[in-house]
């Protein structure tokens, strides 16, 4: 049984013990209250009573804060009264999802008898336990989102991740070195609580969660992790095919994930697939950096979906393709055979463009296939969830037979998986009714002729009910009271009832049974006969539907890994076929992909910019990496000039060409990188009690220590954070040290403000400068948001601070102080100059000096060498 952690307590969910060790009172309720916390201390405990689901003491003033609602007592009176609050159990669902977004764990205990037929109380039980990483419920869970609960296992020399999704039943497990990939690993698989066996919940690898990871709420295994052999015997069934013992940690995590699982769900999760085992080498990496400065997910100004690269790329028709393509942009490959495989698919589709869209609204039909069947197989799928998925397996074989033609190995490999299941959907065809009702309880579940009994039930019914239909008519001819009614009630059941003017007309066989204020209501002895038929026939047919669809859903669940394993093929045409509508639709081109060597862009473009810009607005450029004379572009030019759109664009052409995708560019050849880095922009994280300058020189670091000459890495104004001197400085190094690596360097895209690093092209032959153009138009800047070869001399900020609309005086003022500012610059470190020669600014504006006013008259168009040469001597003449 899962514990809860008390590691760092606070008043975080799943953290703390929050029942009085002993019954203050002692009610046979209350005593049964306290048995069940005892067996869940970890969780609130919503106790079911009557309608209400009711939660006491420490729980309910817990509760009543997160879901905002009353805090009452129970027995007001007495002088230490118990703190409590409810919730209507029709609407528990929604309660409980805010419990598990405040990342609460909730368990839920039910009636489990009738209580009007219990002899004294009623028997609970605790029915279901939600947690952040446990929570299946359709109506709350983001679609497109995997919802993972990640357990952690730390051995001596390694560590075990294992991340399981039980609404869709993906199950992945790798072993990760002790550093800083569990925090990377955790920012892009981004679960939403920990596991861990009792015995490490103090240990000191937790120290490496990152900031994501240590903020999720913990549950724990109680007890010592288990060994290899016990994590083996375990996951039996749900193995990998090809395992080693390297991969032990792995396999012990994916247990302790396995056995928190069946010890919150009260039936056997049968559709969670066999175990994946991954290796972190095998696909690009993308640290937590990365993928925050990338905007891969999330965009970085709003934290929302919209604005990020998953966002702008996903043309996907179901969420199980939804969550998929997130997953491939998470983990691209590196194997180019693989890449070639999801291209060469795409392309294909992108070539039939009118099976394409065929393919696509059939696709647009299908259900969350892989969720619709987690809820059959943990035992909540409603009879409508069951018919979704009847209509599901009924397209798959029209959906297969679009697909057959195709030359694409993928896809093929993927026809097998999504055959074998017409058994089951002939099974759902007959047995369920054509269209059933969401809930059980209404009956009309199964169809006719599934079972004689039923049908039979049915009739009983159905001629009763026509009985008593047929006996207003008959009552009102046979007593002459025309306005007679024969009703229903819950309490009295069938009635048949007279208004007061005709009392005198009711036959003496009626017996009295309620009197209203304007008439009175009497039944039959007949009718009573025809209603106990009705309803009991009515209560028969229920029990038997409701057994009939557990068998249903039963089978269902039985077929859980056939059935997960064709929604996944499903999910990964859905991919595929909504990469190449992306492509189409946007203009993306298949990349030419190649083990090593040049990397070169023409007309490439930023995906998520160029979404966000009216069409034909967004200005494409070309980007050329190589290893001899190329490898490191400093790239210069005024805010806002678009700097970071080339940068980022480049980094996430190579990305999106890793994960199967086409890119946005006219052509592009691309080299398989092993890891993006990634050091874009100042960002604080106070939070993590870290200044601006403290996380650049961290990810930096970072950088340098893990960059490979297959890396590619993209730094945006290093040194910002901290004193000019200091940041060019640090900037300079970081540039050079990346140049040299290995005595190859990395691939390096470097933006900065400091025009002084162009410097660093005359000395080393691998960094370039480029520069990303704007011309200055009547004491104003416009941007040509091209990259063109050559560094610039100036930075245009104070040009820039007028298009943002700075006052007039404040623009002078700071012109000013510019001008003293670099004329201290250039005297400082430089040998002493004349006096007279005065800063940057005044050069430009050619004021000052008579020989300043002279140089800026000079027309150099029309100047020979060697009258220029002249001229020079005359001006050092005039200087003295
Ligand atoms: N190639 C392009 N075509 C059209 N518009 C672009 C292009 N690149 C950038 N932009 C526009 O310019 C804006 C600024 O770009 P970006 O942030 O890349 O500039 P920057 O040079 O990095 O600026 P700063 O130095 O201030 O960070 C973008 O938000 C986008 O709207």
């Amino acid at each position: 049984m899962s514990r809860a952690a008390q590691p760092d307590s606070g008043n975080r969910p799943g953290r703390q013990s929050n029942a009085p060790t002993s019954p203050p009172r002692d009610t046979p309720m209350l005593r049964q209250f306290f048995e069940f916390k005892e067996q869940v201390p970890d969780c609130i405990l919503f106790f079911r009573m009557g309608d209400f689901y009711e939660m006491f003491f420490e729980d309910a003033a817990v509760a009543s804060k997160v879901l905002s609602i009353a805090l009452t007592s129970r027995d007001k009176n007495h002088p230490d009264p118990i703190p409590m609050c409810g919730v209507p159990y029709r609407a528990v669902d929604s309660y409980l999802a805010k419990m598990i977004e405040e990342g609460y764990k909730v368990a839920v205990c039910d009636q489990v008898e009738d209580p009007k037929l219990a002899k004294g109380l009623v028997k609970r039980e605790i029915t279901r336990v939600v947690s952040p990483g446990m929570f299946i419920d359709p109506n709350h869970l983001p679609p497109r989102e995997h919802r993972y609960l990640a357990a952690l296992y730390f051995a001596r020399e390694s560590l075990g991740l294992a991340c399981l999704d039980l609404a869709s039943g993906e199950f992945l497990a790798t072993t990760l070195l002790p550093g800083p990939a569990l925090a990377d690993e955790l920012a892009r698989l981004e679960p939403a609580e920990l596991v861990l066996a009792e015995t490490q919940a103090a240990h000191p690898g937790l120290g490496d969660l990152g900031a994501r990871g240590a903020s999720l709420p913990r549950s724990l295994v109680a007890g010592r992790p288990p060994t290899p052999a016990q994590a083996r015997q375990s996951l039996e069934g749900r193995l990998p095919e090809e395992e080693d013992e390297a991969i032990d940690p792995a396999l012990i995590a994916a247990a302790l994930a396995w056995s928190a699982v069946l010890s919150t769900q009260r039936t056997s999760p049968e559709h969670i697939e066999r175990l994946g085992l991954y290796q972190v080498a095998s696909h690009l990496v993308l640290d937590a950096a990365a993928q925050r400065n990338l905007e891969l997910f999330r965009s970085i100004a709003g934290g929302g979906r919209k604005g990020s690269l998953l966002h702008a790329v996903d043309q996907t028709a179901t969420p199980m393709g939804g969550r998929l393509l997130k997953q491939w942009l998470a983990f691209p490959l590196r194997s180019l055979e693989a890449i070639e495989a999801r291209h060469q698919a795409v392309e294909e589709f992108v070539n039939d463009p009118l099976l394409l869209d065929s393919l696509r609204a059939s696709l647009n039909e299908l259900p969350d296939l892989p969720r619709l069947v987690g809820r059959a197989s943990l035992g909540q799928a409603t009879p409508r969830d069951l018919a979704a998925l009847r209509e599901a397996l009924l397209a798959l074989p029209g959906l297969r037979s679009m697909l057959e033609p195709l030359q694409s190995a993928l896809v093929a490999s993927r026809l097998e998986q999504m055959s074998g299941l017409g058994g089951l959907a002939q099974r759902l065809y007959e047995s369920l009714a054509p269209s059933p009702p969401v809930n059980l309880a209404e009956g009309g579940v199964i169809a006719a002729e599934v079972s004689p009994e039923l049908d039979e039930l049915r009739q009983l019914k159905g001629a009763g009910k026509d009985w008593i239909a047929a006996l207003q008519a008959e009552l009102r001819v046979s007593t002459g009271i025309t306005s007679l009614k024969v009703g229903f009630n819950k309490v009295f059941g069938y009635y048949i009832e007279v208004t007061r003017a005709h009392l005198e007309k009711v036959p003496e066989s009626f017996i009295r049974k309620q009197t209203l204020a304007n008439a009175e209501r009497f039944i039959t002895p007949e009718l009573k006969e025809k209603e106990a038929a009705v309803l009991g026939a009515e209560e028969k047919a229920l029990e038997l539907e409701k057994l009939l669809f557990e068998e249903l859903r039963a089978a269902v669940a039985a077929e859980g890994h056939r059935l997960v394993a064709a929604a996944r093929a499903v999910a990964e045409v859905d991919v595929l076929a909504g990469l190449a509508r992306l492509a189409l639709s946007r203009d993306y081109t298949r990349p030419r992909m190649i083990p090593a060597g040049e990397l070169s862009i023409s007309a490439g473009r930023h995906p998520v910019v160029e979404q966000m810009l009216k069409e034909g607005e967004f200005v494409p450029n070309d980007v050329h990496l190589d290893d001899e004379s190329q490898q490191v572009l400093i790239i210069t030019g005024p805010n806002m000039a678009g700097k970071s759109t080339i940068l980022r664009q480049v980094a996430l052409i190579c990305l999106l060409a890793q994960a199967g995708s086409f890119v946005p560019a006219a052509q592009a050849q691309l080299p398989l990188l092993d890891r993006v880095f990634t050091r874009v922009g100042a960002m604080d994280d106070l939070a993590g009690g870290r200044s601006t300058f403290m996380v650049e020189m961290t990810e930096t670091s970072h950088i340098l220590a893990q960059a490979t000459p297959r890396s590619l890495v993209i730094l945006d104004e290093v040194g910002r954070g901290t004193s000019t001197f200091d940041g060019l400085s640090l900037a300079w190094a970081v540039a050079e040290h990346l140049h040299d690596l290995d005595g190859v360097g990395v691939k390096t895209l470097f933006a900065t403000h400091y025009h002084e690093l162009t410097e660093l092209a005359a000395t080393h032959v691998r960094a370039k400068n480029f520069n990303v153009a704007v011309k200055q138009y009547q004491g104003s800047i416009v941007f040509l948001r091209r990259l063109a070869p050559g560094g610039v001399s100036r930075s245009y900020g104070l040009a820039v601070a007028r298009l943002a609309g700075l006052p007039e005086p404040v623009l002078e003022r700071a012109r000013q102080i510019l001008e003293r500012l670099e004329q201290g610059s250039r005297q400082e470190p430089a040998p002493p100059s004349p006096p007279a020669v005065g800063g940057q600014l005044a050069l430009f504006g050619g004021e000052g000096h008579p020989v300043l006013k002279k140089l800026a008259e000079l027309d150099l168009s029309r100047l020979t060498p060697l009258q220029a040469l002249n001229l020079l001597s005359e001006m050092q003449d005039e200087l003295g």
